[in-house]
């Protein structure tokens, strides 16, 4: 059983006051308690009246795996040979039942306690219930899901699964898949979770919304609370997590954690997240300044985050930084509590690793969710950095998830240096728009784009056209026009924030909440709002300036329309997208929506292989793994033939491949 430090410390501490209690003498040495533990209760305290837990610090012995034993013995560069899984957990095909050898990894029942509930109170009908309920009505349609046409390819591909129940994911899990009112697996969750149990590195792309965090943090934890206990190196005040999950932006990281919270609730799996980090050439300033008033930040308690607030248009790099820091010292006092399973931002984990508080030699499972943004040219180098210059066992040695809703091909093949022996998996056509969203594209020039916005917003406010708690996302090109257009429309009587990312994390986080909550119905963002944020009730998507790439437009319209609701999305086009216009044509047919007919001329103007949106070509292309195309290279801009062998696709009707071009780099932190 597994105790972090934190945990030793606090236990250590209590011991030493009952012992006191007990024999009315003063401790024979003074135990260092750090802030967090400071003044707890004692019903905060572990309850020691009861079984006395079993304890076991990180040089403890208890059931050393393969995995861990050749990784032991320190830090340094050299990658351990992690045995690699090469046999899967198994999906049981004969229901849940744990096979008994479920890893309790609690540390005791004063873990669980501790435990924020973060279902509520009301939650445990649902985490009790003996079976999944087919029946049960949650308001969430998946039918328009279930008829996706699926490919997977590869070696060996594990079969997929109807039905949770067939998935050996332990008791407790399940639980908590219970308590999140899923009753039946996503198509991409059908899938991915017995290709990952069945320790297999993987290569998935599904729509936007249908589920793609659930299919990667279920065998996560699942593998996680399987293990027995993995004994991990215990050097000063560095930690090992087990796996690590990066994503592109902080909110994306947040919520990611929050998820991955609620489906390891009293598994005993401890997630961490961690995110922001100055880049390196900012790094000495805010190393100077750091020094400098470390200390009066400590004693100011927080108060220069209002001077922050109150400096708002003219933002002072260094305090900006300096909040960053503070968030740094968040993490690391988070860290040091334990942490089986890392989320993070790839600028924080990199600043992490090079103070050496983070160590990637224990990692079995990395997941890329965005994996095509995290390995577009402004993420890559990081990435590699990563996954490649640091402690990390090699591809083969861990299990590798990459997840996104697109997957050009050459970022594909710039993936596959990540894995090893994957399986492709392709749920709805790569690139595609769930035919959920209805998209229209009006023409706007420039000037009128305003005037134009306002007129939607009247027209959605007059006829109630998405009920009263309907939310609508705005998309612009740049962090300065997202200011601007906020202060117009609020000022006109449409409240509405941002969020982008000249914005401090507070702010970010306020806007958030405020948007989410309906208080601003109305958020204005850059890129930073593409990817990968689930929020209810977003029913408009707007996009006032189209992105340069088509790949972006489907992660930005894919903010509404998900987990099987309906959605609409706006787009004003001018004669500056011109580039988009076939790609946006071909999206929009394939998801059988109107195409104006003034769109599908500009588009047929626009020569093939004339701009960098490379994803269509003049046939129709049947393959999307990239490894079934042959010779990658030949075909960038005409990506015609298709088939291939080694696949297994149902129903798949012909499309056309992903192509690279380079998204818009200035919105992104
Ligand atoms: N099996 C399920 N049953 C019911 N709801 C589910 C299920 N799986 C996921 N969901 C819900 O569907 C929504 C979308 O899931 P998620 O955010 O993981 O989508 P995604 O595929 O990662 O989207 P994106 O491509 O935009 O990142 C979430 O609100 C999630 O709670």
């Amino acid at each position: 059983m597994r105790t972090s430090w934190a945990d030793s410390v606090a236990n250590s501490a209590y011991e030493t006051v009952v012992s006191d209690n007990n024999s009315l003498r003063r401790p024979t040495r003074s135990t260092y308690v750090p802030p967090h533990l400071r003044n707890r209760s004692a019903a905060d305290t572990p309850n020691l009246s009861g079984p006395a837990p079993e304890r076991t610090s990180f040089n403890g012995n208890a059931g050393v795996s393969q995995l861990s034993r050749s990784s032991m013995g320190g830090g340094g560069g050299t990658k351990p040979e992690l045995g690699r899984q090469s046999q899967g957990y198994g999906y049981t095909g004969s229901g849940r039942g744990g096979g008994g050898c479920w890893n309790n990894r609690s540390g005791g029942w004063d873990r669980r306690e501790r435990e924020v509930n973060p279902f509520g109170d009301n939650d445990e009908a649902d985490a009790r219930g003996q079976a999944f309920n087919e029946q049960e009505n949650l308001g969430i349609n998946f039918d328009p899901y279930q008829d996706i046409p699926v490919e997977t390819s590869g070696e060996n591909v594990p079969p997929p699964v109807n039905t949770f129940a067939e998935i050996d994911l332990g008791e407790l899990l399940d639980q908590n898949i219970r308590r999140c009112k899923y009753v039946k697996p996503t198509p991409v969750q059908r899938h991915a979770i017995p290709i990952v149990l069945g320790g297999r590195d993987l290569m998935a792309c599904a729509q936007t919304g249908s589920g793609k965090t659930a299919a990667f943090c279920f065998p996560i934890i699942s593998g996680i609370m399987r293990e027995q206990y993995v004994q991990r190196p215990r050097i000063a005040r560095t930690v090992y997590p087990l796996a690590l999950i990066l994503s592109p932006t902080r909110e994306l990281s947040c919520q990611i954690h929050d998820e991955a919270k609620k489906f390891s609730y009293q598994t005993g799996v401890k997630v961490v997240v961690a995110y922001g980090g100055a880049p390196i050439n900012q790094q000495v300033v805010v190393d100077l300044f750091r020094n400098m008033l470390y200390f009066a930040f400590i004693y100011a308690n927080y108060s220069i985050i209002l001077i922050e607030l109150e400096c708002k248009r003219e933002r002072c790099l260094v305090l900006h930084k300096l909040l960053d820091i503070f968030s740094l010292e968040d993490v690391l006092r988070e860290l040091e509590r334990g942490v089986d399973i890392l989320v993070a931002t790839p600028g924080r984990l990199v600043d992490l690793l090079e103070r050496a508080r983070v160590s990637l030699q224990m990692i079995r499972y990395l997941a890329l969710d965005e994996a095509d943004r995290m390995l577009d040219m402004g993420f890559e180098p990081q990435i590699r950095k990563i996954v490649e210059q640091m402690d990390m066992p090699n591809r083969g040695m861990r299990q590798t998830m990459l997840f996104s809703a697109t997957f050009p091909r050459e970022i594909q093949r710039l993936a596959s240096d990540f894995l090893s022996n994957y399986i492709f998996l392709a749920v709805g056509r790569v690139g595609s728009s769930t035919d959920l969203i209805v998209q229209r594209v009006e023409f706007v020039q420039e000037s009128d784009k305003r005037s134009h916005l306002m007129d939607l917003l009247h027209a959605q406010r007059e006829n109630g056209a998405h009920g009263k708690q309907a939310l609508t996302l705005v998309f612009v090109e740049t962090k300065k026009g997202a200011d601007s257009l906020e202060h117009w429309l609020c000022i006109n009587g449409f409240p509405a924030t941002t969020i982008h990312g000249d914005r401090t994390q507070q702010e970010r986080e306020l806007a958030l909440r405020s948007f989410k909550s309906g208080r601003t119905p109305i958020l204005v963002a850059t890129d930073v709002a593409a990817r990968g944020l689930d929020i209810p009730h977003v029913a408009h998507v707007v996009n006032f300036d189209l992105p340069n790439d088509i790949d972006d437009y489907v992660h930005r319209i894919g903010r509404t329309g998900r987990a099987g609701k309906t959605g609409l999305a706006t787009a004003f086009f001018n004669e500056g997208n011109l580039s988009l216009a076939r790609p946006l044509t071909e999206l929009m047919q394939e998801a059988s929506q109107e195409v104006p007919a003034w769109l599908t001329r500009y588009a047929s103007r626009v020569p093939y292989g004339g701009n960098k949106n490379r994803r269509y070509g003049g046939g129709r292309f049947g393959g999307r793994d990239f490894r079934r195309e042959g010779s990658l290279g030949r075909n960038l801009d005409h990506y015609g033939g298709g088939g291939g062998n080694g696949g297994t696709a149902y129903g798949l009707p012909g499309n056309y491949g992903g192509g690279y071009a380079s998204g818009v780099m200035s919105a992104w932190d």
